[in-house]
């Protein structure tokens, strides 16, 4: 990844580079003139013009320097923030890829953090800490190269011996500073959780008395998170006493060894002030050592929190290609699905069901809650896959159809519909974008919920969802009605959808709906419903009991056979009487 990011903008890596060699060049002439000017002064050879030509040359060459400086760090982070974009953009179109099973397993908070903290450490690892690494190792070269050739070598190597004891220290600490990134990575994730989950449930939160235990908690995992912060920086920290004392010591024996060797006159005053101010100049590449570590380390924690995510296998997988027959009936035979987890000893949440949807009809489904109603729809949607048994419309196994033809022959409306931070229209036209206002407030009619928009302040017009205004559930649901309709799918799936409404609005709707088959004659129909006025119209109703079904017939059917719907009905009669 990082290999190929490279070779794509080798460009601006490449100028980057070269720039940096400029300044590598120049910053090891720079020494060797004072050292050259310094010489000449003491012989007396350099004044007036002369020495200020001098000087300007050094003050230019120090201008160019900084320029140079100014110009890789651009051209650098422009490649670096295009990789941070490129990572993020990966990330959230592999988790759009994957199913449901995926998210079960996943906190959101915690894939938030990837997508944010850990990408900024990667990006840093990629841009920052490849250039300074770079910059770092060309300098020390060059530099150790003028010390050891163009000064004298004894004077080079013996300023070098406490070099070898930095490079332990280096290794030590980057081992530590590995670990504390990683903890520290991995509680900002914990504390992104708290943050998300918090905000989400905060009303059940306030309801439950329980903000102050909740605030207690996230001060908790606050402090967790500023001290393993602060670990991972004492470590990186530690990086520049050991350069400190490394470049002391290197100094005090360049004086020592230095100054015997000018008294032997083996080298000149000017060489030792040279040598000197190399030692100076290999204090940038110590620190980009420590800090290029550092960037590494970090860099790699968060890799490994990535990849797994970026690498995981998909859970829903796309790769049939087979196309939908006109006029395609639903057909599930012997389906059987237990969720993962539920334990070998818990019955299926479904247990070989068999049913038949012809196009034009209307299935009923009810039965007790967790009778395995919503997990059929969600096999139904592809949101897992069955056990055993198969799924097949028009006579082809749902595998075998591209997700996109399998959802947009499907429109599902789910219990707890979601309404996304737009307005009313928006939300209803999501499935087609193009819907005029008039096909809009249409589908609003049929889902009797213009009434309810035509009473909001700005009417069609008005924000929803976490930044607008709060709908009331029953609301909620005819608006994911309405957006349902205006797609105009071939499967309508109302999932326990009428559950918030009225019995009066849930007639309407279901009135609208039978109307509706004479402008789509084969729109089938799913309705599952805890009241049985719900289905009472539909062709067959099947009734689930813990994942099987115990019943099947029409309404008039299943009154006669007197089990589960006959006493059911008869039970919400009287509630309805009273
Ligand atoms: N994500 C899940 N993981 C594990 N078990 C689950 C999951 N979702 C549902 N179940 C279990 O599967 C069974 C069937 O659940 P399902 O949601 O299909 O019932 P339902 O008939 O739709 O109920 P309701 O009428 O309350 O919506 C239940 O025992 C439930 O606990």
């Amino acid at each position: 990844m990082l290999a190929a990011f490279v070779r794509e903008h080798w460009r601006a890596y490449g100028a980057a580079g070269a720039m940096l060699s400029c300044i590598a060049a120049m910053t090891v002439w720079i020494p060797r003139q004072v050292g050259h000017v310094v010489d000449t002064l003491v012989a007396g050879g350099l004044q007036g013009q002369a020495l200020i030509g001098q000087l300007g040359l050094l003050v230019a060459a120090g201008l160019v320097i900084y320029l140079l400086r100014v110009g890789w760090r651009l051209l650098l982070f422009k490649a670096a923030y295009q990789l941070g974009a490129r990572l993020r953009t990966r990330l959230f179109g592999r988790l759009a890829l994957q199913g449901p099973a995926y998210f079960q397993g996943q906190r959101t908070g915690d894939l938030m953090a990837l997508a944010t903290n850990d990408i900024d450490a990667v990006e840093q690892a990629a841009g920052e800490a490849m250039l300074a690494g770079f910059d770092g190792t060309q300098t020390l070269l060059l530099v150790l190269a003028m010390m050891t050739v163009a000064i004298d070598w004894r004077l080079g190597l013996a300023a070098l011996l406490p070099f070898p004891l930095m490079g332990l220290a280096f290794w030590w600490i980057s081992r530590h500073l590995h670990q504390a990134a990683q903890d520290s990575l991995t509680r900002f994730g914990d504390l992104n959780q708290q943050v998300q989950e918090s905000l989400a449930g905060v009303r059940t939160l306030r309801a439950l008395g329980l903000v102050h235990r909740s605030e207690q908690r996230f001060a908790e995992l606050a402090e967790n998170a500023a001290e393993a912060a602060f670990r991972s920086q004492r470590w990186e920290a530690a990086y520049e006493p050991a350069v400190g004392m490394t470049l002391g010591l290197a100094t005090a024996i360049a004086l020592a060894v230095g100054g015997w060797l000018v008294a032997r006159h083996e080298i000149s005053i000017g060489q030792l002030t040279a040598f000197t101010m190399y030692l100076g100049q290999l204090i940038w590449p110590m620190f980009a050592a420590g800090w290029v570590l550092a960037l590494l380390e970090r860099g790699r924690a968060a890799w490994a929190r990535l990849a797994p995510v970026l690498d995981a296998p998909l859970t829903l997988t796309d790769e049939g290609r087979a196309a939908l027959p006109a006029g395609a009936t639903l057909r599930a035979e012997g389906l059987t699905f237990s969720f993962p987890g539920a334990g070998a000893r818990s019955r299926p949440a479904l247990d070989g069901v068999d049913l038949t949807l012809a196009p034009g009809k209307t299935l009923g489904i009810v039965g007790a809650t967790g009778a395995g109603k919503s997990t059929l729809v969600r096999l139904l949607l592809r949101q897992a896959e069955p056990d055993a048994g198969r799924l097949t419309l028009g006579g082809v196994p749902l595998p075998e159809l591209p997700l996109a033809t399998l959802r947009a022959h499907i429109a599902w409306v789910p219990q707890e519909p979601f309404l996304f931070s737009a307005t009313v229209a928006d939300n209803i036209a999501l499935a087609k974008p193009g819907a005029t206002p008039a096909d809009i407030e249409a589908a609003a009619r049929l889902a009797a919920v213009h009434d309810d928009i035509a009473r909001l302040s700005q009417g069609y017009a008005t924000e929803v969802g976490e930044r607008g205004v709060t709908l009331s559930g029953g609301q909620r649901q005819r608006v994911a009605i309405a957006r349902a309709l205006l797609a105009d799918a071939s499967l309508l799936v109302l999932d326990d959808a009428l559950s918030a409404v009225d019995t009066g609005t849930e007639t309407a709707i279901l009135d609208h709906l039978r109307e509706l088959r004479t402008a789509r004659p084969d729109r089938s129909v799913i309705v599952i419903a805890h009241r049985l006025s719900a289905v009472m119209e539909a062709d067959e109703v099947i009734v689930l009991k813990q994942g099987r079904v115990i019943e099947r017939g029409t309404h008039a059917q299943l009154l006669a056979l007197g089990g589960w719907y006959a006493s059911q009905w008869r039970y919400q009669q009287i509630e309805a009487t009273l």
